[in-house]
């Protein structure tokens, strides 16, 4: 067979082609897989769809700031004069060694059993009472990628069941953390931009829900700036202290993007509606000690003598019945709940549309091509 060298791939003699029923059956097969095949497959199979249903790339090549576009218009482009038939042989190949590859059993644990997360961007510990979930990505100041979401929640799931008594959630580094990692939205999965957004959308409503269902005391321990959604969900802790060197930053205007984390809720109620608006609409960047005035953050400790404060007191909090804790958190939470959940589900589907617009793309653009920062 010859072999298309950019993917990888043969092309085999006429006999041996697949149908187009063979094609369409993969093309439905894939929407099946249960484990995703990751981002450089995923592009294959793009290309090798495009070149199948229509051929050598026949579409002018996308600007650089469209990089999403671009991306793929290389990987159709780089399949040359590859004929309709052999690539829809290539893609049915593709997906029957993917299928079988995802029906083979896993060898992880369940998520909710799972004693580590699966990258070392999260370490959870659990000592005196009090299981630590701290986001381990300092040189990129904590940012979250796909899978530090995916690990959250199972570590939010375990320690909803553990021994402990108090969650706290905390960053390691300078930054508490810089909110969702923007290459997240560079990641394309096959059925492009539509379907990223689709799962993103899903993964955020996911995340957030475990929040808001925690059923124990969850503090967070804000030990440097927060933007985004890491400021977002302080509204769903129940005590926040924070170093006097921390910022809240929501800069979702200049995103293109709209408020999450049920903070279109939240903050009004905790701040008012001017002060939450400032925030949300025009990305105002509080002080520790201003979150603190308008109760979004319960205490600011110096730096300096942060760490050891809020330690020593949570040790001490951690020693109280834990059953009298969760039973007081449920009275106070619960009745919430149902108004929060359905926050969430909109808060998701406005940002599923959002993140599928030219203003959110560019703002996206500008911040990977190193034009701008916050
Ligand atoms: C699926 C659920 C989706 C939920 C959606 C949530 C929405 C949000 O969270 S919106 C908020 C998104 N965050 C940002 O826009 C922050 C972008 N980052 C910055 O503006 C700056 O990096 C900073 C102000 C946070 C820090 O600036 P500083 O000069 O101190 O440090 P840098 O040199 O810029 O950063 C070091 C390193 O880290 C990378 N990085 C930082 N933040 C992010 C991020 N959010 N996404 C991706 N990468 C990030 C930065 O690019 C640097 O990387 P290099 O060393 O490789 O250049």
């Amino acid at each position: 067979p010859l072999q298309v060298p950019a993917l990888g791939l043969h092309v085999r003699g006429p006999a041996m082609l697949a149908s187009q029923k063979d094609f369409n059956n993969a093309v439905s097969q894939v929407k099946l897989l249960k484990e995703d095949p990751g981002n450089e497959v995923k592009l294959k199979l793009y290309a090798l769809y495009k070149q199948a249903t229509e051929g050598p790339c026949n579409v002018p090549k996308p600007g650089m700031l469209d990089f999403i576009n671009k991306t793929k218009w290389d990987a159709w482009n780089a399949l040359g004069s590859l004929s309709k038939e052999a690539a829809r042989q290539n893609y049915v190949d593709l997906v029957s060694r993917l299928s079988a590859s995802s029906e083979s059993p896993s060898p992880e644990a369940p998520a909710a059993d799972r004693k580590q997360p699966e990258s070392d961007s999260l370490v959870v510990t659990s000592e005196d009472g009090i299981t630590t979930i701290r986001l381990n990505r300092p040189a990129k100041k904590n940012a979250l990628t796909t899978q530090m979401y995916h690990d959250i929640i199972a570590a939010l799931q375990a320690a909803s069941k553990d021994e402990s008594a108090i969650t706290v959630l905390t960053g390691s580094g300078d930054y508490y953390c810089s909110g969702n990692d923007l290459t997240n939205f560079t990641h394309l999965p096959a059925g492009g931009l539509e379907e990223m957004a689709r799962s993103a959308a899903a993964l955020l409503r996911d995340f957030v829900n475990c929040f808001i269902d925690f059923p124990k005391p969850l503090v967070a321990v804000v030990n440097g700036p927060a933007v985004g959604i890491s400021v977002t969900i302080l509204g769903l802790f129940d005590v926040v202290y924070a170093t006097d060197r921390a910022s809240f930053h929501t800069p979702f205007s200049h995103l293109g993007q709209s408020p999450e984390g049920c903070s279109s809720y939240t903050f009004p109620k905790i701040m008012g509606s001017s002060k939450a608006a400032e925030m949300l609409l025009f990305g105002k960047k509080l002080t520790a000690q201003e979150a603190c005035a308008q109760g979004l953050v319960t205490e600011v400790f110096p730096d300096g003598t942060f760490q050891k404060e809020v330690w020593a007191r949570l040790k001490a909090y951690s020693k109280l019945p834990p059953n009298a804790m969760r039973i007081s958190k449920q009275i106070i939470r619960n009745r919430e709940k149902e108004k929060l959940h359905a926050v969430n589900a909109e808060e998701s589907s406005v940002l599923r549309e959002r993140w599928q617009s030219d203003e959110c793309m560019n703002a996206i653009a500008s911040f990977l091509s190193r034009k701008a920062k916050l």
